[in-house]
């Protein structure tokens, strides 16, 4: 038992909450975590952090706006009630993708949309929008307006600058959604029915269920292709990691746990300590006990972006290593969705073993494995330290050619569970446990992370 600690589970994950507890051998603290019928978060801590230190788990995933305020006000909580110290443990951490936008060549920020024939609109909520489910009161809401507005302005200056320098007066919009339309009709590649196939994997690899979730994500995932830029600008995206980590540390947050981090350098964001614990020796056990003959499979980066992660796993097991390659800057919206993968790498008649840091919508697992399938992998799994699996992803990997999907739980997978028979989730309660332990005692945590 440790003594001295408070370890406060927040809404996100209390399964994970109660498996640290248990190993701690602690019970949770009591706190009341509520919202106000505004939608406002609600924290109440019911009983004495002075002079404690305080534990406070919240992971990404699911509702992560919400889970991220509730954390914030936690942790302000704990440190105006003399907490002498409070750390943030993030078993994923939310936002740490957006360390850096992806753009595309005319320097538009890759973004969810979806086009209707009448107006944008930039729901990202699960599901992944789907273009016939759209609401018309979701063009109303205030991100979709200012997309709209910006969209128009682009259009109206394009006018201006063709037609002797004259604006157009904004009268209820109509001029410039006239001119949007026709941008729209002249750009016929964004029908949701006219996607070309994806080079070099032919359509016909994939289960006709899963081209069918594939085309309709890439009808909704678009660039604005009204979007021109103004010459020498270039459209500004806040890069959200950077306020995310000054949040937490305005907040009172001394110390923050995670696991793999997307971009591990995003610590550096940071100047309190950031100890980024690796899902991997996880993923390694379960090479090394679940999949026969391992030594003969594969490992695979799904992305370049991964590669360094999945060779690690290779070379610690003396494993043979393949890499797809994804065309990262496409310059049409379709073209994210359906960019070329290529395999660098022999896995014919081998069991192919994707290894990623995470899965959201699970496009990338999905056509890697499709890939890996067409070029004669006998197998192909999924081993993913995070499972965000938001919107349709469930739906596309019960679609897809792969086998089996091995996430940990730093993300609830209760739900998931139920949906996915390909699914299998890795405990990573005990570990995080062991680093709370190990940082309360003040001993060195790197031995959780020296196995590589
Ligand atoms: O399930 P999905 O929605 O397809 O997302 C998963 C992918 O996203 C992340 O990489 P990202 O695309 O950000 O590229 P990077 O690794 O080069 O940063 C992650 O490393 C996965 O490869």
């Amino acid at each position: 038992m440790v003594r001295n600690i408070v370890v406060i589970g927040g809404t996100s994950h209390p399964q994970l909450t109660q498996t640290i507890c248990d190993n701690l051998g602690i019970p949770p603290a009591s706190v009341l975590l509520s919202k106000f019928s505004v939608g406002e978060t609600r924290v109440e801590i019911h009983e004495s952090v002075r002079e404690k230190d305080v534990y406070i788990i919240q992971s990404g995933g699911g509702k992560v706006n919400d889970h991220l305020i509730e954390l914030l006000i936690t942790i302000s909580a704990c440190k105006t009630a003399s907490a002498r110290k409070v750390t943030a443990v993030l078993p994923l951490f939310p936002y740490s993708r957006q360390s850096d936008i992806p753009y595309n060549k005319s320097g538009a920020p890759l973004v969810k949309s979806t086009l209707q024939s009448s107006s944008f609109t930039f729901d990202s909520i699960p599901p992944t929008p789907y273009p016939e489910k759209i609401e018309s009161s979701s063009l109303v809401n205030g991100i979709d307006c200012l997309q709209n507005h910006l969209t128009n302005a682009q259009i109206d200056d394009r006018d201006s600058a063709t037609s002797n320098g004259i604006r157009h007066p904004c009268v209820n919009g109509a001029k410039r959604r006239d001119t949007l339309d026709s941008t729209r009709s002249e750009n016929s590649h964004f029908q949701a029915n006219s996607l070309p196939a994806t080079p070099g994997i032919p359509n016909s690899n994939g289960t006709p269920h899963e081209e069918a979730i594939n085309a309709r994500a890439a009808s909704s995932l678009s660039i604005i292709q009204a979007f021109e830029p103004r010459p020498g600008y270039r459209q500004w995206v806040a890069q959200a990691g950077t306020l995310v980590a000054d949040l937490l540390t305005c907040a009172g947050a001394d110390h923050i746990i995670t696991m793999d981090l997307h971009d591990p350098q995003y610590q550096g964001f940071f100047d309190i300590p950031v100890d980024n614990l690796h899902g991997r020796p996880l993923l390694r056990r379960y090479i090394q006990r679940h999949i026969p003959e391992y030594r003969n499979a594969i490992i695979v980066s799904p992305d370049a972006g991964g590669a360094k992660r999945a060779t690690v796993v290779a070379d610690s097991m003396g494993m043979d290593f393949a890499l797809i390659h994804k065309e990262r800057r496409p310059i049409k919206s379709s073209d994210r969705q359906n960019a070329t993968m290529m395999l660098v790498g022999d896995v014919r008649d081998r069991i192919a073993i994707l290894i990623d840091d995470l899965a959201d919508t699970s496009n990338t697992i999905t056509r890697a494995a499709k890939l890996l399938k067409k070029e004669g992998a006998s197998q192909v799994y999924a081993l993913i330290t995070h499972g965000i699996l938001s919107g349709d992803a469930i739906e596309r990997i019960n679609a897809s050619v792969l086998d089996k999907v091995v996430v940990t739980n730093t993300v609830d997978q209760e739900e998931n569970l139920k949906k996915c028979p390909k699914l299998e989730v890795l405990e990573v309660g005990h570990v995080f446990a062991e680093a709370i332990r190990r940082v309360h005692h003040g001993e060195s945590i790197s031995v959780l992370f020296q196995y590589d």
